[in-house]
């Protein structure tokens, strides 16, 4: 039996769990909590340790049993379960992940934790500290052949992979064809989540977005914040931008004098119980 919190960041959902109540094989765990169907049902799994350089420790596992190295919504629901938890006494504090360590500031009003802000940190783009097989410097708006179509697709890394594409118009149907083929194409050496962008204003934009081990996604954190820097970078939008995703709304923030990115977006607990780990 484990204690568990289901929760959702905009329409992202997790499972999270008190890494003292459970000690086993996470990644499998993952694979079969996480199932809607013979499981709970989430989009990841994530798991809170204690960490010697921050205060607290978040292990990502995605719903096919892939590690992540970041979850941007993931990030805020665990921030608010280990504070809620009491796991973390601060409103303010560090958390350690694959991708370094990510500050967060949670904003309480009347014992509720409504927002929370996330030091995404900075968006790396540089082609030999990401995984791509590509010589050049970077891979920004370059045409590659999936399938039948042509696309223009940006490549970085903010926490995790993301593949890049703007479209006129949003189309559940380019998504869910050509984003699994994108997210596992041979010139990403590990995999990547795919983002498709209609860019509606200087301040806002839609997504939606194909994550790498999990699939259709109502929206991914890791992935605003690269759709926004490399919009930026394009020249398609300023630095401050209202997102919506099929989820709900991300608020990203590029402060360059800083060379920080962050994140404000909300978390919520949906369910609280005990999952029964010898059956299902
Ligand atoms: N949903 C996430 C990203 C989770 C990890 C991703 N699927 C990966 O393995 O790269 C987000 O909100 O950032």
């Amino acid at each position: 039996m484990i204690k568990f919190s289901k929760m959702h960041g905009v329409g992202n959902d997790f499972i999270l769990i008190d890494g003292h109540d459970y000690l086993g094989d996470y990644n499998a765990l993952a694979k079969k909590i996480c199932d809607r169907h013979f499981g709970i049902g989430a989009d990841g799994l994530m798991i809170s340790k204690e960490s010697i350089n921050a205060d607290i420790k978040m292990i990502y596992i995605n719903s096919d049993g892939s590690t992540g190295e970041m979850c941007g919504n993931g990030i805020r629901c665990f921030s608010k379960f280990v504070y809620k938890n009491r796991l973390v006494l601060k409103d303010e504090f560090s958390i350690e992940t694959l991708a370094g360590i990510k500050k967060v500031k949670l904003f309480i009003e009347d014992a509720e934790v409504v927002k929370i802000k996330v030091s995404m940190g900075e968006v790396i783009d540089e082609s030999k500290l990401i995984p791509i097989d590509y010589s050049g410097k970077t891979f920004y708006d370059k045409e590659i052949k999936i399938l039948d179509k042509t696309f223009r697709l940006s490549f970085v890394l903010s926490g995790v992979p993301h593949a890049v594409i703007f479209l006129e118009k949003l189309d559940k149907e380019i998504l869910l064809k050509y984003g699994p083929e994108i997210e596992k194409n041979e010139i990403f050496t590990n995999n990547t989540n795919v983002n498709f962008v209609e860019v509606i204003g200087r301040n806002q934009m839609k997504i939606d977005t194909w994550e790498r081990g999990a699939g259709n996604t109502l929206a991914c954190g890791t992935g605003a914040v690269a759709c926004v820097y490399v919009a930026n970078k394009l020249g398609f939008i300023d630095n401050e931008v209202n997102v919506s995703l099929p989820g709900g709304e991300l608020s990203i923030i590029l402060d360059f004098e800083n060379n920080e990115i962050y994140m404000y977006g909300p978390a919520s607990t949906i369910a609280e119980g005990v999952y029964n780990n010898t059956e299902g």
